[in-house]
Order: C-alpha cells, then structure tokens, then sequence
C-alpha cells in the first residue's frame, strides 16, 4: 500500500522527453482492458501500438480484467486478433481466478453459478463440477418459485456477470448462502461497463443484489483485491519490483485502488468509466478513501502516450 496521493499529473501537460524518462521507471505495466484497451470489440486508437512497443521495450505486461463472461483462452484470441502481441500467461482474468481460487482450495464440492460460460468453462478446466449457466426465468407465482427444490451438493455459491440474471437465481444463491459453509465468492463488483451512450449493469449489481437477500458479504477475486495479483507479486522468478509498476486503468474504484493497494504506480485514462474531473473531487473531498483513487498520472487516452515511445525497431 502506498502513500495517500494529493495531486495527479496530467501528462499531457509535460514535454515529450520528461514522458519518456518516466516511463523508463517502470519495467513491469499491468494494465486494465475494457476502457483502455478497446471497448466491447472494438480496440481504442493507438492502443496496440503503445503495448506492442512496450514489448519491444522488453517491459513485462499484463493485462488485468474484471471481465468474468470470457475463459482466459478467448480474452487472448480477442486481444490477438485485435493485433496485441501477448501470450495466455500474460493475462489475468476473475473467471480465470476464481476457478484457480476453488481449485487451490481443494474444493470437491459443487459451485451454483450466477454468470456465463465464462466461468463454467474455467471450472471445467479444473474439474469442479457446476450448476451450468443461461436462463431460470420466473414461472408461475412467488410462492411456486420458493418451492424449488435444491440440489444437496452445492458447496459455494459464485456470481459474475449475468444476462439472464432472476429472481429464481436469488432465491436459490441466497438459499445455499444460508448454510455458513456454504463459500460465497464475486468475480468482481463493477457497477457498469464502461457505454457512451447508455448504461450497461456491471457484475456489481448482481452481487450486491445476492448479498442484501443473502445477508452475507462476498469475497470479491477481482479488482481492487491485491489477490488478483498475487501470483505476480509472490511469483519467485522475476518477482515484479511494485515501485517499477505501472498499473493503468480507466475506472479508480477498481484499477486505480489495486494499483494502491499494492504499492503500484498509476495511470488513469479518460477513455473509460472515470475521468479527470473525478480526480478534482476527489482531490477536495475530505474522505480518505477517496484519496485512494487519485492517481499518480492521467492521459485522456493510453495512445496519447506514442510520442514519447522509441519508434518501432524493424
Ligand atoms: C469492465 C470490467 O472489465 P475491465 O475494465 O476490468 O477489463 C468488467 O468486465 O466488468
Ligand atoms: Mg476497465
């Protein structure tokens, strides 16, 4: 953990040479996907050239997201075909995690998912066995819906982001969540997707839904939980220096606390959920938790940083 920061540079408020000397202090960029490195399929301006020169700069990335509705196979090939150059073992994924959390744990029992086959199919990889994914619609009246009948095998209840999310869906989690052994685990807790245009629930509406009827608190895998990082902060080869890393997001809540929480440096970009404008009032609230999401940096978006980087060696 780091320092409560005061103030946040704008870096486009600096001449080109400085940019390039602080960047020279990092050898490790672990950085946020949706809204800063494409949203939805769609990669934003100048973001797959700064992290493939990153690269030929020999820095370690990682990409790091709160996205739980894809396994770590399909964020690769999505970023790849994007034009990214980076491997599966550089990204960091709660579906990912999460299978990897319960696997690590010896759990033998069966996980109830409220998610997609982003999280299933990552259990399936471990060989924890799971209730599937996709619809349990309302049928018939409330009275009828308290007459499921559960399954006697459920040891830990896990939710992510859920299209299909129902009220069937919160009457069995929060069934199996009675039972104080029963493990309750989010992938993350975003409150939206980063939209222009409208708003897109994020994973955090369904957790927090779960956990008011649960009356439980979940443990969250995701962001801004340092165990996210874990397997890069304790990893013996290469053990990533925290004051050589450089962690960038676009959402502070998120992003820029991991990275403070873990005694990273931080970036954020306007390209995404949070913007400069945010920094100022938290910059003048009198809460300390706020101070926690003002980052070291912001850049309105992360390929504004290209004028400072080496040209590509050919
Ligand atoms: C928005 C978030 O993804 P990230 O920004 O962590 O890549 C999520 O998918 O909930
Ligand atoms: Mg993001």
């Amino acid at each position: 953990m780091c320092a409560y920061k005061q103030s946040c540079t704008n870096l486009m408020d600096l001449p080109t040479a400085k940019v390039t000397e602080w960047l020279e202090g990092f050898d490790t960029v672990i950085t946020d996907c949706d809204g800063v490195l494409w949203v939805y399929g769609r990669a934003i301006d100048g973001a797959v050239s700064v992290i493939n020169l990153f690269k030929s700069m020999r820095k370690n990335i990682y990409f790091c997201t709160n996205n739980s509705t894809k396994t770590r196979e399909e964020l690769l090939k999505k970023a790849q075909n994007m034009g990214f150059s980076i491997t599966e073992g550089e990204i960091i994924s709660t579906a990912h995690a999460t299978a990897a959390y319960l696997k690590k744990r010896n759990f033998e029992k069966r996980v109830y998912v409220i998610g997609s086959d982003g999280i299933t199919k990552e259990l399936d990889a471990v060989g924890i066995g799971h209730t599937g994914c996709g619809p349990d619609p309302m049928k018939g009246t409330m009275a009828e819906t308290t007459k499921i009948q559960l399954e006697t095998d459920i040891g830990a209840v896990v939710v992510g982001f859920d299209e299909h999310f129902s009220f069937p869906k919160m009457v069995k989690a929060s069934s199996y969540l009675n039972d104080p052994n029963c493990l309750f685990i989010a992938t993350n807790t975003d409150e939206r997707f980063p939209m222009d245009n409208m708003v897109v629930p994020g994973s955090g509406c369904f957790v927090r839904a779960i956990e008011t009827c649960a009356e439980r608190t979940a443990k969250v895998i995701g962001k801004p939980n340092p165990a996210i990082c874990e397997v890069l902060l304790q990893k013996e080869i290469g053990r990533i220096d925290p004051a050589r890393t450089l962690m960038i997001g676009d959402r502070a809540n998120t992003d820029i606390l991991l990275g403070f929480n873990c005694g990273f440096q931080t970036l954020l970009v306007g390209t995404g959920v949070h913007q400069l404008s945010d920094v100022e009032r938290w910059k003048k609230s009198k809460d300390l938790e706020d101070k926690k999401l003002i980052p070291d940096m912001y850049l309105p978006k992360l390929g504004d940083l290209l004028p400072a980087l080496p040209l590509p060696k050919h």
